[in-house]
């Protein structure tokens, strides 16, 4: 159990999240934002309002290395430093949702995630300066899949990695 987690990235909307409940039933799952919620006692809107950014990149940072499970759900920023790619990689497997910017940005416009008040062309610059950063991943899904097919990818995957 858990010898190699298994690290979800990919920019906000890509559907990480939503697996949570596709794959709870196949392993151990957590999602890293989740985590970061209880353990602050606040929504991630409020600490980066609160704090800013590069706080809650500390406390992300924080939770990524004391945190278990088959599969980790991770937030979209977890690629903005280089050592959380790392440890990911070192540890375990990372697995890159891979979706084009227009369907992220029609899922996430009206969400109440801090980054998406800097509106949309900053938000697509972010998307194109990750792009990079994901593809340090070991394995990239087609995310415009339902949840469903995304998840039976995903325990294929693993299977043939155990
Ligand atoms: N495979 C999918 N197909 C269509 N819509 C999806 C899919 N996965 C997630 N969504 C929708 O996209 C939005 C963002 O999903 P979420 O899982 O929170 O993404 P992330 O955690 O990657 O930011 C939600 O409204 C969710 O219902
Ligand atoms: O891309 C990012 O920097 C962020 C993505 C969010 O998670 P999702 O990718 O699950 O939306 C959340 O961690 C926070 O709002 C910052
Ligand atoms: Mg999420």
């Amino acid at each position: 159990m858990n010898e190699n987690p298994f690290y979800i990235v990919g920019f906000m909307g890509t559907g990480k999240s939503t697996l949570f409940s596709f794959l709870k039933e196949y392993g151990e799952v957590i999602d890293l934002d989740l985590v970061i919620e209880s353990m602050t006692g606040m929504e991630i809107a409020t600490y980066f309002d609160r704090y800013g950014e590069s706080a809650f990149r500390d406390v992300e940072s924080k939770v990524l290395q004391q945190v278990t499970a088959d599969y980790i759900l991770t937030g979209g920023g977890v690629v903005e430093r280089s050592e959380n790619i790392c440890w990911m990689r070192e540890r375990g497997t990372m697995i890159h949702l891979n979706l084009p910017f227009d369907m992220c940005w029609e899922r996430i416009k009206d969400s109440a995630r801090p980054l998406v008040k800097r509106g949309r062309e900053d938000v697509h610059a972010l998307f194109q300066r990750r792009d990079q950063l994901y593809r340090k991943a070991s394995v990239s899904i087609d995310a415009s899949q339902s949840p469903e097919d995304i998840a039976k990818q995903i325990i294929r995957i693993k299977g043939e990695k155990e």
